[in-house]
């Protein structure tokens, strides 16, 4: 047993879209759980760290979680373009430097040296940086199993597809891979197939690094996927570690977001409103905003709209104005609460692993319009697999594909054989969070891990 008080998890977080969130939230959870001696540090740019840690870097309630700022890689006075992946770019610039610079002013700081990096899995770097610590590397997987079986397998893809080959068929299947015969090759991240951007060498680099991780980390649970899927990650991984459904913890006012949303919830019968929401990144394209708006008028269907890009709300002016006593519309929404709401039907998502996983909890059908990354393959298994929500003609919104997707889940018979569907994963996330549940199990080694190693 380690003296705890020599005990320093050092967290990094990938400072874009939802995964700082779920990274601080499984630190809180660590921290909860192991001795209140051990210290937890999570670095992350200053600008995501702000809208994390309100009081100056700490959490209240959380005396041995502490935060630090590394740099972003922004050069002085730059203008972005307005491409996503220009600040993600230049962030992967200054990688690894301002984590490992940062680590060591803390350490020297504090006088505690780093006993555990628990990192995402994206920041490729901290294999290397671990073992020439001489401490373990435990990485944080923030999507799903399928999409991280896909990355380790990469070369294995390419040696069969070609890279950036412009004749590859998008209706084959991976059937060369264990589990996957169920995607096609349409399905998969761009990251995979192309390996010229630095995102993708990164996610690369990354599928090169993972077999060194003392543990990889998932917010899964055992049974989701085919075992098939599940033994080739034992095969090609020291430590698979499904900890989830992760629980949340309890939300703030402004993570509370619109407010009153769960009491205007409670007015409308049971499963009559759509929740809208394309996670924290994205926002569809004008004319697919506008069959969605038109659909949900059309049908009078009352709606809940986590509509988070201002800039774009002027596009829906009209439609919001006309709908005002059906529909609601707010910047954010406390969404695994109203997932779980009795008067919530359907989910209108873009299958962010999050919300697909919280959709699964709130045992809510989902319509699925995905972008990118792993949303594709998060589909599949939503619509083929597990038969618990489906996509829409085309691939994106229309009016009628919309019309027809309302349709099949809300008003249609198979909406009930999809709420049997997703009541039987259900079950089974309950199952592995039970006392004696798998993933119970799985975050007790977790804690177990990043706590037993100590400086001396
Ligand atoms: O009004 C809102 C809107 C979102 N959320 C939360 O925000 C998270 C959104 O996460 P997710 O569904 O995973 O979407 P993204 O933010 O788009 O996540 C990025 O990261 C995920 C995990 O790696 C990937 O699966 C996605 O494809 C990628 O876009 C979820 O926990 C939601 O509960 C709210 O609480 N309220």
């Amino acid at each position: 047993m380690s003296a705890e008080k020599n005990v320093h998890v050092a967290a990094f977080a990938f400072p874009f879209g939802s995964h700082p969130t779920p990274l601080l939230h499984l630190v809180q959870r660590l921290a909860a759980a192991a001795s209140p001696a051990v210290r937890f540090s999570y670095f992350n740019t200053a600008g995501s760290n702000r809208k994390l840690f309100p009081a100056a870097n700490l959490l209240p309630g959380h005396d041995n979680i502490k935060a630090y700022d590394v740099e972003d890689g922004v050069p002085e006075g730059h203008v972005f373009s307005g491409n996503p992946l220009e600040p993600i770019g230049l962030f992967i610039g200054a990688t690894p430097q301002n984590f490992k610079k940062r680590l060591e002013e803390v350490v020297e700081e504090t006088g505690s040296k780093a006993t555990c990096l628990l990192t995402d899995a994206f920041l490729w770097f901290a294999a290397e940086m671990a073992e020439e610590i001489g401490i373990p590397w435990v990485a944080f997987w923030t999507a799903g199993p399928t999409p991280i079986s896909l990355h380790l397998n990469t070369d294995v893809i390419l040696a069969k597809l070609g890279q950036n080959d412009d004749k590859q068929n998008q209706d084959q299947t991976l059937d060369f891979i264990p589990g996957m015969s169920a995607v096609h090759v349409a399905d998969l991240p761009q990251e995979i197939l192309h390996l010229d951007t630095p995102f993708s060498r990164l996610l690369y680099s990354m599928s090169l690094a993972l077999p060194r991780a003392a543990a990889v980390v998932l917010n899964s649970f055992d049974g989701i996927v085919d075992a098939a899927v599940e033994n080739d990650l034992k095969s090609k991984l020291r430590k698979i570690l499904n900890v989830g459904p992760s629980p949340h913890p309890p939300l703030n006012e402004e993570e509370r977001g619109g407010g009153d949303c769960l009491s205007w919830l409670s007015n409308h019968p049971a499963a009559a409103v759509a929740y809208i929401s394309f996670g924290t990144m994205l926002t569809p394209p004008p004319p697919e905003l506008s069959a969605l708006a038109e659909v949900l008028e059309e049908k009078k269907i009352p709606y809940l709209w986590s509509f988070r890009d201002n800039s774009k709300r002027h596009l829906l002016e009209g439609f919001f104005e006309r709908t005002s006593s059906v529909g609601k519309v707010v910047e954010w929404a406390p969404q695994v609460e109203v997932l779980a709401h009795s008067s919530v039907g359907v989910f209108v998502t873009h299958c962010g692993w999050n919300s697909v996983v919280e959709s699964i909890t709130g045992g809510m059908p989902m319509i699925c319009r995905p972008f990118f990354g792993d949303q594709m393959i998060n589909r599949r298994l939503v619509e083929d697999v597990w038969r618990i929500g489906v996509g829409v003609e085309g691939g994106s919104f229309s009016a009628s594909g919309l019309a027809k997707a309302f349709d099949v889940v809300m008003f249609g018979e198979k909406g009930k054989e999809i709420r049997g569907n997703i009541g039987k994963l259900r079950e089974c996330a309950n199952i592995a969070i039970e006392e004696n549940g798998t993933s119970t199990q799985n975050f007790k080694s977790l804690v177990g891990l990043v706590t037993s190693y100590d400086q001396d």
